[in-house]
């Protein structure tokens, strides 16, 4: 093993086989973090998702937010949204992203969970509008909650606890092998903002 080109700690792959994620850890001050936080909850379009679950139509707790670089429009849980125009802390946080993970993001999806009942179930972001094998960088301010990926054949789960003002990147062929979830958790919990920064293909 050569110990002097060990990649570091923030860019170590979290899953074993079958797909690339990196956890980079925070990215801003505390003080910072709960800034961008606060102003999110303040300035972001948040919404009740929709979802048609067995054919019938569901609102969700959970809200949710849809924005880009263009009108995109976006179909998530069988329902489709159109993209509002960047805020400057959105444009903000997506350089940082950028700068970050060195990937190009066009849209953002925004999740807002109001305490720790409030979860998304396994699903993975394979949607045909999205870039194929892109990468999506995952930022989270407020509660620090737990994630989990799950092979879809070997069932094997690893989990990463998501720090206020974190980033994790999602990229290669995670959504193809891996299912991913935050659990909802009987503790009690602050509200938690998720951004997760997308690249939707241009060429229909
Ligand atoms: O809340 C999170 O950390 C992840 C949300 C998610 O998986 C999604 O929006 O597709
Ligand atoms: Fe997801």
């Amino acid at each position: 093993m050569d110990l002097f080109n060990l990649a570091p700690q923030s860019e170590r792959n979290l899953l074993p086989n079958d797909g690339e994620v990196f956890y980079y850890g925070t990215l801003f001050s505390r003080k910072e973090a709960n800034a961008y936080y606060e102003q999110l909850l303040e300035e972001i379009q948040w919404r009740n998702d929709e979802a048609i679950i067995f054919g019938k139509l569901i609102v969700t707790k959970r809200k949710v937010a849809w924005y880009g670089d263009k009108p995109f429009d976006y179909t998530y849980s069988k329902t489709t949204k159109s993209a509002l125009p960047w805020t400057e802390t959105l444009l903000e946080l997506k350089e940082k992203v950028e700068a970050t993970t060195g990937e190009t993001f066009n849209s953002c999806l925004l999740n807002l969970y109001h305490d720790g009942s409030e979860g998304m179930a396994w699903h993975s972001d394979g949607e045909t509008a999205l870039k194929k094998n892109g990468s999506i960088g995952s930022l989270s301010f407020g509660a620090e909650r737990k994630f989990s990926f799950k092979h879809k054949s070997s069932k094997e789960k690893i989990d990463v606890f998501l720090e206020n003002g974190s980033l994790l990147e999602m990229k290669g062929t995670t959504q193809t092998y891996w299912l991913h979830r935050l659990p909802p958790t009987k503790l009690k919990m602050k509200p938690r903002v998720n951004l997760t920064f997308r690249t939707i293909d241009e060429k229909e």
